[in-house]
């Protein structure tokens, strides 16, 4: 179930701005040469990461889950010169194309692509975190909030993807990942280090703000 009526979406983009060239190639090439293009972040929900980086005006973002690299360049675009965005990707067989989006702009340069398991490299990093957006497998929502939790700074932002999981959510017998779902959005209902706002945008978008150490 798309969550949005496809002509309100469709109205919304419209009255989005538009996206980059480099942006819309990578729509472009995911839908035309990658599986899975339903996992890319897209037009709206993109204007929407990047309006936040903005707003948030981070000087470290880490991102989980990379796919083909659209959320990372917009969420990039509110980084300072020498901010930094670390992304993560366990799937090495689309490295060199992400790599090939990267290196042909400028916000590439702000960008640390690493190849591996989420769960393996988070502990590694000694960055802190003023904004992390949470974009990988299902089932490790949880696990990888209670990793990064730490890393983020003091009033910094969470985003999560995919919160309302194509309204499954809703579901009298929920299957295993969105089961895995509902309990991340009780666990950050229930957190008192986190304010957060449900946005029915996309697929839902989990914003929280660590107000507590
Ligand atoms: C929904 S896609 C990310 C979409 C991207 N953020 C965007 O908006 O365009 C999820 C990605 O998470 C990656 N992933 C899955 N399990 C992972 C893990 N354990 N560690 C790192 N990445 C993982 C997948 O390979 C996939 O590319």
């Amino acid at each position: 179930m798309d969550i949005l009526n496809e002509s309100i979406q469709q109205y919304a983009e419209l009255h989005t701005s538009r996206e980059s060239e480099l942006l819309k190639k990578i729509d472009r090439d995911t839908h035309a040469k990658v599986m899975m293009p339903r996992m890319l972040s897209g037009h709206l929900q993109g204007k929407v990461l990047s309006m936040l980086s903005y707003m948030i005006k981070p000087k470290t973002i880490l991102e989980i889950g990379t796919y083909t690299g659209y959320s990372a360049l917009c969420l990039a675009e509110g980084l300072p010169q020498d901010g930094k965005l670390i992304t993560l990707d366990i799937n090495e067989e689309l490295e060199e194309r992400v790599r090939g989006y990267f290196d042909s702009t400028d916000l590439g340069k702000k960008i640390e692509y690493k190849i591996g398991d989420a769960a393996t490299i988070i502990p590694t990093l000694n960055e802190t975190f003023d904004l992390v957006f949470i974009d990988a497998d299902k089932e490790r929502y949880s696990f990888y909030f209670d990793l990064v939790i730490s890393k983020v700074s003091a009033g910094g932002f969470i985003l999560a993807d995919n919160v309302l999981w194509s309204g499954k959510v809703l579901d009298k017998k929920p299957d295993k990942d969105t089961r895995a779902i509902l309990e991340f959005n009780k666990k950050i209902q229930d957190d008192p280090r986190i304010e957060n706002v449900l946005l029915p945008i996309r697929d839902g978008i989990m914003l929280m703000r660590k107000v507590s150490l």
